[in-house]
């Protein structure tokens, strides 16, 4: 197959390296960057490699600042950007000036279908308005029961395991896929009011569908499939469909999840429209219904249509389900690591516990973990020391100026503080290197201190969605479930630190951030094993 596709690639080479100059009229060759190591490959295989998600993009804003340069295959430019103005300016200021390359597209189109994540421009615009009402805050909070369930559900799960162990190898779990079990669960319930049975290991489809998919399918690209890529923009429409048909790795784990997903979705949208147009779904909350009801009350012209609203579904359990399992998973690790934390927090939840019990509730509010000052900053601290998705892709739409709030030197000497680029000129916004950077969250940007969050900050640029980091992106199009995900997040780990206390595990595995479309935790040496991340738990409060 790799031969089929280099012979392919090379086909098409003369094309792109012609467009490749045109495309380059306003050079970026003057932004400092690292040798390239080939005229092919660029930087993309190394990048792609990397050992530890994000230490190029620390090393390089070291060395050349907020903004540099790479090369992509056939030599072309890439603009890397960690700088605050230049984000703001992107995602913010430039409404749909600076859509997802065809690359990207091609990719979410494969694994979502023609759902938001996918659309650009004025289709973005109308889906995004009909999804909008499915998120408001007051919609959220209906979900927390949701939440609270499946959280409690993972406790009793790990009491029955650790029940019968007795040495620390035996209380180490795997905190990575259960945490995955329970957000599945989660976002099937709140979602479509679908019950995946992740959590009582039923078997389910849709579990075993989008078990370990990123892993199985976008781990360590082979240079074949960046050359390939890099060939997609210059595809017509119909061609670039056909792709989704090729035997290749990842094409291949897509459409055995996708085909799964969508029949499943299918069943559901026809399901929750017939009761929802007859009015049986009134009092529904889940998003899915919510999502039929804003749709039905649009103009006919801007509805989503029903292949539209089945790929909503697909992004749904694909956005919402392992991006705050890992997240939450590597906050996890931290509080192991920071035990002193762990205790703050625990004690910090235990006053907010006396406060409901001595109100007479049974449970935590909105405003109960809202008040946990610490717990929310140590959330925060994680998400910006460990932001799963490290690297957002971007392509110029017109000719622009991207300013940049720190200057930077160019190759001639000269102090730069805006970067022209031209039509078609590729960025690479570096989520892991803002979130980050010494000049904006202080000396210790790379030491996990979540004191940091507990201080108010004043003066900052405004970037993203959620305490200003680049985690869930921001503008147009910043991550629509954002709240969802850090109420969720609240109460799963609330559960989890009352019931348990995690520790590193006695042999110490050394956990490597990898690069699999999100940044997964795996055993450095043990990649086999997929996606890992083994802590050791102790039950705190005995078994009930
Ligand atoms: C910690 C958890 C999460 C993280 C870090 C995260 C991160 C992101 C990021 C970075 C984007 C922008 C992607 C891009 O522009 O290429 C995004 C978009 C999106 N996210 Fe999330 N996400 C999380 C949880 C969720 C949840 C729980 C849901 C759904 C319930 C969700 C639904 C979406 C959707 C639908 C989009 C597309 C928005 C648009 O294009 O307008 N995400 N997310």
């Amino acid at each position: 197959m790799d031969q089929v596709l280099v012979a392919y690639v090379l086909f098409v080479a003369v094309a792109v390296v012609l467009t490749h100059r045109y495309v380059n009229r306003r050079s970026i060759r003057h932004i400092r960057g690292p040798p390239s190591p080939s005229w092919l490959y660029g930087h993309t295989i190394s990048q792609s490699h990397e050992d530890q998600v994000g230490d190029y993009d620390f090393a390089r804003i070291k060395e050349f600042g907020t903004a540099w340069r790479t090369k992509g295959c056939w030599g072309r430019d890439v603009l890397h950007l960690a700088d605050a103005k230049a984000l703001q300016h992107i995602f913010h200021k430039s409404g749909y000036h600076y859509p997802k390359p065809v690359e990207s597209r091609q990719l979410t189109r494969q694994i979502t279908g023609e759902g938001i994540l996918h659309a650009e421009g004025q289709d973005h615009a109308r889906h995004r308005k009909i999804m909008n009402p499915a998120f408001t805050a007051s919609q959220l909070r209906s979900f927390i029961p949701v939440f609270r369930r499946s959280a409690v559900k993972l406790s009793e799960k790990w009491k029955q395991i650790l029940q019968s162990a007795n040495s620390g190898s035996e209380r180490t779990i795997n905190v990575q896929s259960w945490l995955a079990r329970t957000t599945l669960d989660v976002i099937g319930e709140a979602a479509f009011d679908y019950d995946c049975g992740a959590l009582d290991d039923s078997k389910n489809e849709v579990m075993a569908a989008y078990h370990n998919m990123f892993a199985d399918s976008l781990l360590f690209t082979s240079g074949a499939t960046m050359l390939f890529r890099s060939t997609w923009k210059f595809l017509p429409e119909i061609v670039l469909r056909c792709i989704d048909y090729l035997p290749t790795r990842e094409s291949t784990r897509f459409r055995r999840t996708v085909k799964i997903i969508n029949r499943v979705s299918a069943e559901l949208v026809a399901e929750k429209t017939e009761s929802c147009l007859s009015g049986k779904a009134d009092n529904k909350k889940d998003i899915m219904s919510i999502l039929i009801k804003a749709n039905a009350s649009e103009d006919p012209r801007s509805r989503l249509n029903m292949k539209e609203m089945i790929a909503q579904m697909g992004t749904f359990l694909l956005a919402g389900h392992e991006t705050t399992a890992s997240s939450m998973t590597w906050l996890l690790w931290e509080l192991s690591k920071h035990p002193e934390w762990q205790d703050k927090l625990r004690e910090e939840i235990g006053c907010i516990r006396d406060r409901v019990t001595t109100r007479g509730d049974s449970d935590f509010s909105v405003a109960d973990y809202d008040a946990m000052a610490n717990v929310i900053a140590a959330m925060k601290e994680s998400l910006r020391f460990h932001g799963i998705v490290h690297m957002l892709v971007r392509v110029a739409e017109r000719e622009d100026v991207i300013p940049l709030s720190q200057p930077i030197v160019s190759t001639t000497g000269e102090l730069i503080s805006e970067i022209p680029v031209s039509k078609g000129q590729y960025i690479n916004a570096s989520v892991c290197g803002y979130n980050r950077l010494k000049e904006v969250w202080g000396d210790d940007a790379h030491e996990f201190n979540p004191a940091r969050f507990l201080e108010t900050k004043t003066g900052q640029i405004t970037v993203g969605v959620f305490a200003n980091l680049m985690t869930f992106s921001g503008g147009l199009r910043g991550c629509i479930g954002w709240r969802f995900s850090i109420l969720e997040m609240q109460a799963i780990l609330v559960e989890l630190l009352e019931n348990f206390k995690f520790a590193i595990p006695e042999d110490k595995p050394e956990i490597q951030r990898v690069p699999a479309g999100l940044m997964v935790p795996m055993i450095r040496n043990k990649m086999n094993l997929g996606v890992q991340m083994p802590l050791e738990v102790t039950a705190i409060s005995g078994f009930t």
